[in-house]
C-alpha cells in the first residue's frame, strides 16, 4: 500500500529531476533540489520550482525547512519560515501539487541557485485535529499560495 512519497510533476519528466532522498540512515529530512536555475537577488524573494509533488496520508503534512548550510553560507532563509505542504495539495486542479520553495535572500549579494542544488529539506509528520472538526466535509483544495482565500 502506498502511504507517502514523491513523484515528478507532469511535463517535468525530461528535465533530469531527481526525487528527494535522505542522505544518512537517521536524517529526518528529504533533501529537495532546485528544479531550475533561479536568481535570488540581494534582499529579495524568489520562488524556486522543484518539479516535485508529494503524496501522503490525509492526516499527514510535509514541512519544508531550509538547509542550515544554505542559511549559514548565503543568508538564505525560507520566506515563509517553514513551508507547509498539505496532503490535499497533491493532485490539485491548478498545478497538480507542484512544490515551490520560497527563498528570501537576507544578504547583500545576489545568489544564483542552480538546478540540482539541494535547497530545502522536507520532513513528514502526522498532525492532530480538534474535536468536532468539520473540515473533511465539503471543501476541496483547488491550488496553493492563498487558494483558500485571504481572510
Ligand atoms: O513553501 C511552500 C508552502 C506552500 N506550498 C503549497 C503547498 C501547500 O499545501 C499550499 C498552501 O500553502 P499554505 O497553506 O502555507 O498557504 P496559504 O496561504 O494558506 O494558501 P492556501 O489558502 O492555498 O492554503 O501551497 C508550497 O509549494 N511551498
Ligand atoms: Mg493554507
Amino acid at each position: 500500500m502506498k502511504c507517502r512519497g514523491f513523484e515528478i510533476v507532469s511535463g517535468w519528466e525530461a528535465r533530469g529531476i531527481r526525487l528527494p532522498v535522505r542522505k544518512t540512515a537517521s536524517s529526518a529530512g528529504y533533501d529537495l533540489e532546485a528544479g531550475a536555475d533561479v536568481l535570488v537577488p540581494a534582499g529579495k524573494m524568489a520562488m524556486v520550482p522543484t518539479g516535485i509533488k508529494a503524496y501522503m496520508n490525509s492526516d499527514e503534512v510535509l514541512y519544508l525547512f531550509v538547509r542550515s548550510s544554505l542559511a549559514a553560507r548565503h543568508h538564505i532563509v525560507l520566506a515563509n519560515g517553514t513551508g507547509v505542504i498539505d496532503a490535499d495539495y497533491y493532485g490539485n486542479e491548478e498545478n497538480e501539487g507542484h512544490i515551490f520553495i520560497a527563498l528570501q535572500n537576507g544578504g547583500e549579494e545576489d545568489v544564483l541557485v542552480r538546478k540540482g542544488d539541494r535547497i530545502a529539506q522536507g520532513v513528514f509528520q502526522a498532525y492532530l485535529t480538534v474535536d468536532d472538526d468539520r473540515a473533511g466535509i465539503g471543501a476541496v483544495r483547488q491550488g496553493g499560495f492563498g487558494s483558500t482565500g485571504r481572510a
